[in-house]
């Protein structure tokens, strides 16, 4: 029997706990938790996943701040934006939606983000932090995946976890979070030989490739946890679209242990995990205990 690991019920606990959080916090004198979010551009996917984010903020008692600039927006426009959400003592989180239009610096623009309000968790010191073990903002999407990991395994200690995709925001960052459980980690990416053998021997398979469908069912390990971080967009055959995950669902299924679908996934942990970074920077902001339950 496969389990099918249900990332849009888990969000949604998670969602009830950060608003549990929110309230603990202002009751013992905390601020009121604010996430602003930067969007550049009308890239169409980033409209929704920004709106959502802004929802999902007021849906669980916190203040949304949401920022639009031009797709042709001068990067020292950004800068200047950054700069004073930084010092804005009402914003504890800021995310900047990304992919960036060309003219931008991603890297310089992540860099100019206050690492404690960066609740993405791409600035270098806290990638430094996660790579150390010290106390980081773990990227959302990888969180949310160690989660869904958590809560179906139990204990990940000593298992063998393939990580496909090498990407700063969720490959190398999700193989930093597995090797803290003790996974045995090898990260797997374009180049990378002998690929099907490689996943076939994994206990825990991440896929973040950004392929349709790449992970057949005979890569997978019978009984392996599949966690499906793809979000693609494919022709349904009938002059629509549909969404699939990184790994071919229907052939997968049959094999694996337990498996995220797309969607319904790994997606909407994403958004939850990132108001859970949210409440926890503004625990940290001022000086009280973080809530439990909304991290590592
Ligand atoms: N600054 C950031 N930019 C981006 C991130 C990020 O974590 N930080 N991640 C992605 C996009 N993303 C959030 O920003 C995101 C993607 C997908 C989902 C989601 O819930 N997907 C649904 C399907 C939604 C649909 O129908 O299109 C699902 O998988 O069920 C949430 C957030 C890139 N940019
Ligand atoms: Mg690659």
């Amino acid at each position: 029997m496969t389990t099918l690991l249900d990332g849009k019920a888990f969000a949604a606990r998670l969602r009830l706990r950060v608003a549990e959080a929110v309230t603990e916090l202002t009751a013992a004198g905390g601020p009121v938790p604010g996430l602003a979010v930067v969007l550049v551009g009308e890239d169409a996917a980033s409209q929704v996943y920004v709106r959502s984010k802004g929802r999902a903020t007021r849906e669980a008692g916190m203040a949304s701040f949401e920022h639009r600039l031009p797709v042709d927006t001068p990067q020292s426009v950004l800068m200047a934006l950054i700069a004073r959400l930084n010092v804005d003592p009402t914003v504890h989180g800021i995310l900047v939606q990304l992919p960036l239009p060309e003219q931008m610096d991603t890297a310089a623009v992540i860099a100019a983000i206050d690492p404690a309000k960066d609740v993405d968790g791409f600035h270098i010191s806290n990638v430094g932090l996660l790579a150390t073990g010290g106390r980081a903002m773990v990227p959302c999407t990888p969180l949310g995946c160690l989660m869904l990991l958590r809560g179906a395994l139990g204990s990940l200690r000593g298992l063998d976890a393939v990580v496909l995709g090498r990407s700063n925001i969720v490959g190398k960052p999700m193989a930093q979070l597995l090797l803290a459980e003790d996974c045995t980690v090898t990260v797997a990416h374009s180049r990378t030989r002998n690929l099907a053998d490689l996943c076939r021997r994994a206990d825990i398979l991440v896929a973040a490739v950004g392929r349709p469908g790449m992970v057949p069912g005979d890569w997978i390990k019978p009984g392996a946890t599949v966690i499906d971080v793809g979000i693609n967009r494919v022709s349904d055959g009938q002059g629509g679209s549909r969404l699939v995950g990184d790994v071919d669902f229907d052939t997968a299924a049959s094999v694996a242990g337990a498996i995220t679908p797309v969607p319904g996934g790994v997606g909407p942990m994403t958004i939850a995990c990132l108001l859970a970074n949210t409440v926890t920077a503004a625990a940290r902001a001022s000086d009280l205990p973080e809530p439990a339950g909304l991290g590592l």
